[in-house]
C-alpha cells in the first residue's frame, strides 16, 4: 500500500480574508502525514494591478496576461503570497518551502498557442508525467511542505501565469505514481451547491451524469466549470479522491468526514 498525501488549493477568496487564511493555515498545518500546497490568488492580483491602473481581463475563467500583467502576477503570486503563506505556516510549525513550476523545474509548461484568444503568457502544463516527482518526494522525505505559487516556467526563461486550479490537479495526478493522492479544492463555501446563493444546498456526490446535467441548467456556472473539469480529470487519471469544500472545514475533509462535496467518476 503507498503513502497517503494530501494536494491541498486554497484559492483568492480565502486568501484575501486575513481571518478565514489564518484559520484555514492553522488546519493545514494540523493535517497529518504527506502535504503539499497550492495557492491561487487572482483576487489580490486584479486588485493590486487596478491600484497600478492594470484592469484584469478574464476570458473563461483565464486571465489574459501580457508582459505587464507576467510581471504583476509574478510578484503577488510567486512573491508576497508565497513568501508569506511560508512565513505563516513556519509560525505553525509546518516546514513549508515555497515554489513555483520553474523552482527544479517541478512543472514544465509551454505557453498556450493563440487560437481563437490569445491569452498572452498563460502557461498550458507539458503533463503530469514531466513533473519533477523525484524532487517532490525527496522533499516529503525530509518531512519538508511544499507551497506552491500558480505559475509555471517554459524552460527557456519565462514564467508563465497557470491557472492554480490546474497545478493542484497536474501535481495530484503526477504524485499518484508513487502516493495515495487525495485532491482538496478549497474554496469559500460550503461545496458544490445546488442553488449558488444557498449554503444549506450542498451537492455531497457528484458525478458526471449529473454534472452536465446541472451545466445544462446553470446551476453550475463560471470558476466552478474548470474547477469540475480539472477534478474530473484527475480521478481518470489516477488521483484517488477529489473534495471541494469550505476552507473553514478543512479539519473534518482531510479526516474523510462529510463535509464538502466528493466527486465521483
Ligand atoms: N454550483 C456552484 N456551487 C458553488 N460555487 C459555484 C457554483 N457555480 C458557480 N460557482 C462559483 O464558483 C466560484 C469558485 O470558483 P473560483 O472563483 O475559480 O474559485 P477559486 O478562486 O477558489 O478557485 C464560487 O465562488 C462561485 O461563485
Ligand atoms: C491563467 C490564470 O488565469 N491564472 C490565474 C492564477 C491564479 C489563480 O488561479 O487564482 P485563484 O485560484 O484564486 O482563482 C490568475 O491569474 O487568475
Amino acid at each position: 500500500m503507498s503513502q497517503k498525501l494530501n494536494v491541498i488549493k486554497i484559492g483568492g477568496n480565502v486568501l484575501d480574508n486575513a481571518d478565514n487564511l489564518e484559520r484555514f493555515l492553522t488546519d493545514f498545518a494540523l493535517v497529518p502525514g504527506l502535504k503539499v500546497l497550492v495557492h491561487g490568488g487572482g483576487t489580490i492580483a486584479s486588485e493590486i494591478g487596478k491600484k497600478m491602473g492594470m484592469e484584469p481581463i478574464m476570458i473563461n475563467g483565464r486571465r489574459v496576461t501580457d508582459a505587464n500583467t507576467l510581471h504583476l502576477v509574478t510578484m503577488v503570486y510567486g512573491g508576497l503570497l508565497n513568501k508569506n503563506l511560508v512565513a505563516q505556516l513556519q509560525a505553525r510549525k509546518c516546514n513549508a518551502l515555497g515554489l513555483t513550476g520553474a523552482d527544479a523545474n517541478v512543472i514544465p509548461a509551454h505557453k498556450r498557442p493563440v487560437e481563437d484568444i490569445d491569452y498572452g503568457f498563460v502557461g498550458d502544463v507539458e503533463s503530469p508525467e514531466k513533473v519533477n516527482v523525484e524532487f517532490l518526494t525527496s522533499l516529503a522525505h525530509q518531512g519538508i511542505v511544499p507551497v506552491f505559487a500558480a505559475l509555471t516556467h517554459d524552460g527557456e526563461g519565462n514564467m508563465l501565469n497557470t491557472n492554480a486550479d490546474t497545478i493542484a490537479s497536474t501535481l495530484a495526478v503526477a504524485l499518484s505514481r508513487q502516493f495515495e493522492v487525495n485532491l482538496v479544492y478549497c474554496f469559500e463555501k460550503k461545496g458544490v451547491l445546488l442553488d449558488v446563493t444557498d449554503e444549506s444546498s450542498v451537492i455531497h456526490h457528484l458525478q458526471p451524469s449529473y454534472y452536465q446535467e446541472l451545466k445544462n441548467t446553470g446551476a453550475i456556472f463560471a470558476g466552478m466549470l474548470p474547477k469540475l473539469d480539472n477534478a474530473f480529470a484527475a480521478l481518470e487519471q489516477g488521483v484517488k479522491a477529489v473534495i471541494i469544500g469550505d476552507a473553514a472545514e478543512l479539519q473534518d475533509i482531510a479526516a474523510g468526514g462529510k463535509a464538502g462535496t466528493r466527486i465521483t467518476l
